[in-house]
């Protein structure tokens, strides 16, 4: 393991009962990433996840967070992370300041500390205005902001978000989004679960898939998706076969299979470089082009090649 990294897995395995929710994970999540931990319902997250926060107690392998062992320091990692997950509600019947000043007080942050830091981040997430307002008068998307602002008062080194933005609408995920970043650029690890695949590519620096209580993959999100091989231009034109024989030629091309609508070109390097030469070429040989499309892989593509399984949005 290397000095940068915050949290460390190593060979952790985890049972309840007959079942293997965990079956030998080894990771790293290094300072200041962001790192998203994805995986279809029932691969073996949340176990994994509750043992990083020392919700569940380590039974096999070793985990570090910050530094602390989760078994030996359990006190000290709580006191390095922050959590926002989906369990963690906020208490209907208090304000949005009091949500703020109750779990600071928790945390035994001083007074005068603890207000400034409450105005801060208020104004990060942009509830200042509402600060009076009864949670249970929030809309989804500012109940989530505060639940955010909360998980921050503690300044933790190590942010966990679960489903940062589930159910919420376009407009308003993307502002989660930016507060994400703005919360990573300011120095707050970010280890976050999403069933987005769009969210994950977004967002994260780095990301691990996981399945059947193992990891099958893990990269930035450009190695993840470079993993399944090559960009595909759709082509159609007047003259298929020409077309398929003048391509054949250039380099960047790999493989032409054609069918009834066009021609499929599998290309060996980044598509959008490839795109503008292939039409040049094309022209120059006098083949009309009728339509054209370039497809290059998603985090859909990737997540169901490695399970198997497209995740469903809200799970079950
Ligand atoms: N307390 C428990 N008792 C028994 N089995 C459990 C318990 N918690 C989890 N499991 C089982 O362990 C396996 C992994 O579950 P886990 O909740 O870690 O998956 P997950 O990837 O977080 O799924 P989801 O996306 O649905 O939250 C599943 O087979 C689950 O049924």
């Amino acid at each position: 393991m290397e000095a940068t990294d915050i949290i460390e897995v190593v060979d952790l395995e985890h049972t309840f009962g007959e079942v293997e929710a965990v079956r030998g994970i080894s990771f790293a999540v290094k300072k200041g990433e962001i790192f998203s931990f994805l995986g279809p319902n029932g691969a073996g997250k949340s176990t994994t996840i509750n043992i990083l926060i020392t919700l569940l107690p380590l039974q096999k392998g070793r985990v570090r967070v910050a530094g602390h062992d989760v078994t030996l320091e359990p006190r000290k990692v709580r006191e390095v992370i922050g959590v926002v997950f989906q369990e963690e509600v906020l208490d209907r019947d208090l304000t949005v300041w009091e949500t703020m000043e109750f779990h600071g007080r928790i945390y035994g942050i001083p007074r005068d500390e603890r207000r400034r830091r409450i105005e801060d981040l208020l104004a990060v997430v942009e509830l200042d205005a509402r600060r009076n307002e009864l949670t249970k008068n929030l809309s989804g998307g500012m109940k989530r902001r505060l639940q955010i602002a909360r998980g921050l008062l503690t300044r933790p080194e190590v942010l966990f978000l679960d489903e940062p933005t589930l159910g919420l609408d376009p407009q308003t995920r993307m502002r989660i989004w930016d507060y994400i970043r703005q919360v990573n650029e300011a120095g707050t690890t970010i280890f976050m679960t999403t069933h987005y695949m769009e969210e994950a590519d977004m967002l994260s620096d780095r990301i691990s898939i996981m399945d059947h209580g193992r990891i099958v993959i893990s990269g930035t999100p450009d190695e993840l998706k470079n993993t399944l091989g090559e960009d595909v231009v759709y082509l159609e034109t007047r003259d298929d076969s020409g077309a398929r024989e003048f391509l054949l030629g250039m380099e960047e091309v790999r493989s032409i299979t054609g069918s009834p609508r066009g021609l499929s070109v599998a290309i060996s390097a980044d598509g959008s470089h490839a795109l503008p030469r292939i039409i040049d070429r094309l022209r120059e040989a006098g083949i009309e082009i009728v339509s054209v499309n370039l497809k290059k892989p998603t985090m859909d593509d990737v997540f169901v090649h490695y399970t198997g399984r497209e995740l469903r949005d809200g799970g079950g």
